[in-house]
């Protein structure tokens, strides 16, 4: 049986969280230092450690089955591979920025200007599309010094925090893109690796759903239940579970965690108390 060709970043923003991604999949490996390809022990998974930017080709030409990368990067590289999933990390956006004295937020500022920026395919698309014509200069790194050392007007490169633009005396003008790392697949997968790469999504999928979820459990008197019960949003209906002390019940939910804060005043207005909010593991629905 072939084992599933993922490719991941080598170094860099995105290494980190893939590994975790898969680690929290529940699959090993053998960490040898320095390895570009390992084998894991207990799926039929092999990991491949690439330049990021040279995954797209990678994918396209079949030389693996899958990978994690920034969606930035099928903007920029138009390579024929399909996004499966989106997951949720390494979120920035790819903007035009601008020395901070340029007071005007007019893209039409860069009519006839250089922009410098690792991503002229992106940006050329862009200017193209709000008909601006301006002279796109590409280089692979350090992009926001070009502004101060006199190479271009302005650049387009990945914001996240804003920090490295700070730190250069830039500013955002317009974000054009918005990217987060995603699970790409090339388009001419076997039954077989497509059996295997289904397993792995289950398991992703299970891993994200319980990221954004909470287990949520409180006290609640008896009378109270039903009005309470209204306001958890559940999966089917909450567990109630009788308390040593009469007249009491424990309720258990799951709750999406963004909407925890938006609920917590209805829950103690409608009885609940000793509210525990903790964090779930992996969920499968
Ligand atoms: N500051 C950031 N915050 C969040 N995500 C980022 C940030 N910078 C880059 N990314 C995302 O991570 C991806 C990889 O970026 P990174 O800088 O690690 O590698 P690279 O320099 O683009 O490529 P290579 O690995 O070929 O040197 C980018 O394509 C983008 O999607
Ligand atoms: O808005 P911020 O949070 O400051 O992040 C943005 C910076 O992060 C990336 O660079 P990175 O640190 O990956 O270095 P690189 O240019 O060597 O890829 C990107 O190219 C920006 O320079
Ligand atoms: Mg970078």
């Amino acid at each position: 049986m072939s084992n599933l060709k993922i490719a991941i970043q080598k170094s860099g923003r995105l290494y980190d969280e893939s590994l975790k991604l898969l680690k929290d999949c529940g699959i090993s490996y053998n960490d040898g230092k320095d390895q570009l390809k390992v084998i894991c022990d207990n799926f039929p998974l092999e990991i491949y450690f690439l330049r990021n930017s040279d995954i797209p080709q990678y994918v396209e030409d079949c030389v693996v089955d899958v990978a994690i990368i920034g969606s930035n990067l099928l903007e920029e590289t138009e390579k024929k591979i399909d996004i499966l999933e989106y997951l949720g990390f390494s979120k920035c956006r790819v903007s035009l920025a601008v020395p901070k004295d340029v007071e005007t937020n007019d893209i039409s500022f860069f009519q006839g200007r250089k922009i410098a920026t690792s991503y002229p395919n992106t940006l050329s698309k862009f200017l193209a599309k709000n008909g601006i014509r301006a002279d796109i200069h590409k280089i692979s790194g350090s992009v926001e010094i070009a502004p101060n050392i006199g190479l271009a007007a302005g650049i387009c490169d990945i914001v996240s925090s804003g920090s490295t633009l700070f730190k250069n005396g830039l500013r955002e003008m317009q974000a054009i893109l918005k990217s987060e790392a995603v699970l790409v697949a090339n388009q001419a997968l076997s039954e077989e690796k497509k059996a295997i790469l289904d397993r792995l999504i289950f398991r992703i999928r299970a891993v994200l759903k319980a990221k954004q979820s909470k287990y949520i459990l409180m006290n609640v008197p008896n009378e109270k239940i039903e009005q309470v019960s209204k306001i958890l949003p559940v999966l089917k209906s909450p567990t109630v579970l009788p308390l040593a002390e009469e007249g009491w019940s424990s309720i258990h939910s799951v709750i999406d965690d963004n909407r925890f804060w938006e609920v917590i005043d209805e829950l103690k207005q409608a009885g609940a108390q000793d509210i525990l909010v903790i964090p779930i593991d992996k969920m499968v629905i």
